[in-house]
């Protein structure tokens, strides 16, 4: 069978853009595909930027769904930045005209989002949040975290993120990690400067992310909001009314009566609370002995407090152990559900994600194509 463009064109269909994961012949980015009689194959592929960051995993993926048609002899490739007139063909192609709304904030969304929340800062949020979102990315859900905590970004380090996200005219396309679609406040700042952003300005950063970012069809989004009750809370609640709320504490008490007033603000928002997570429980000895470091309890005494308050269950969803090698994970920036799934608080962690994907994408109105069986 002599080669054609339709079948170069056929192989290249399964090839996704890293950043936008969907087929680079979907999105008008195979430009030109030259055959010569012996079966060298020269194409033209346009990229999103010049500088753009995935062009290393493009060329590769490229060349090897070519190299692998029967009859090719070789493959040149040349990746040519996008014109501005095919930019915005690309920005409308998958946004849609000049919409500027939320996707997450429509009737129709199936996708769930979280917010993680906790009372004071420093007890885990982001660790928790990395970790549930690559454990519900591994179990193959389409899964994004928008770290709105502008006080404490942490995510881009903790997900190994380096690449800085892409724009293509309005649109931001958010670096993919561990399968994950990650935007952050940090990725917007310069190197580590304070974020002194306040209410209004705020809301206005968070509808950008939520509006702007070409997130796609997501199951899960995460948003790590800044410890409190404060200003991010409420403008989640404002913007996506359906967001429900995790709530984290640790085990103290003390700690405990301040996450339970971040979770009591869903009852001012008239937002969901779905349970909670109790973080930096016991520590593991090495004879095995269990050492309550920040005491125990705190999390039955939230999702009891909050059960109370909300008039349904709240319920305690875990409890992670203090784990020197979930901090570590964290520093190295590859969650621990991934690079030690075996571990006590990774399974933790990794059991919480499974509740959470199990509530995923209600399937409500979906037609699963089946049909009942006849009696005989
Ligand atoms: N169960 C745990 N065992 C050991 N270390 C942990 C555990 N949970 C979190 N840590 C570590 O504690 C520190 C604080 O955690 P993290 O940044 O996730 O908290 P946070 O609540 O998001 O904080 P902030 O409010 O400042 O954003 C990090 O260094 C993290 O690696």
């Amino acid at each position: 069978m002599s080669l054609t463009p339709e079948i170069i064109r056929k192989a290249l269909d399964a090839v996704k853009d890293p950043e936008i994961r969907r087929p680079i012949t979907d999105l008008g980015m195979v430009d030109k595909i030259d055959i010569a009689a012996n079966g060298h194959v020269s194409l033209v592929v346009l990229i999103t930027i010049a500088g753009c960051p995935m062009k290393d995993t493009i060329t590769r993926d490229v060349t090897a769904a070519v190299e692998a048609i029967p009859g090719v002899s070789g493959v040149s490739l040349a990746l040519v930045p996008m014109n501005d007139e095919q930019r915005q063909a690309l920005r409308d192609g998958l946004k849609g005209g000049a919409t500027k709304d939320i996707p997450f904030a429509r009737a129709e969304s199936r996708t769930r989002v979280y917010a993680i929340a906790s009372g004071k800062g420093g007890v885990g949020k982001s660790t928790v949040t990395v970790n549930l979102a690559a454990s519900l990315a591994a179990q193959g859900l389409s899964v994004g975290i928008l770290d709105a905590d502008v006080y404490g970004f942490s995510i881009p380090r903790m997900m190994g993120v380096t690449t800085r996200p892409t724009r293509i005219s309005d649109m931001i396309l958010p670096p993919v990690c561990h399968g994950v679609k990650i935007i952050s406040v940090g990725m917007f700042v310069e190197g580590n400067a304070a974020v002194v952003w306040r209410g209004p300005m705020l809301h206005r950063a968070l509808q950008q992310f939520l509006a702007d970012v070409f997130w796609g069809d997501l199951d899960v989004l995460l948003l790590d909001l800044p410890p409190g009750t404060g200003d991010v809370a409420i403008s989640t609640a404002q913007l996506i009314p359906s967001t429900e709320i995790l709530v984290v504490t640790t085990p103290q008490t003390a700690a405990a009566e301040v996450a339970e007033r971040a979770g009591a603000i869903a009852l001012q928002t008239r937002q969901k609370v779905i349970g909670v997570v109790e973080n930096m429980s016991g520590l593991v000895l090495p004879d095995g002995g269990i050492l309550d470091v920040f005491g125990t309890g705190g999390g039955q005494i939230v999702s009891d407090s909050l059960t109370r308050s909300m008039g349904a269950p709240v319920p305690l969803l875990g409890r992670i152990p203090l784990e020197i090698d979930l901090r570590e994970a964290g520093d190295a920036g590859v969650p621990l559900v991934l690079s030690h799934p075996e571990s006590a608080s990774a399974k933790a962690l990794s059991s919480i994600a499974a509740s959470l994907a199990a509530r995923s994408r209600p399937l409500v109105g979906i037609s699963l194509g089946l049909s009942p069986a006849s009696r005989t």
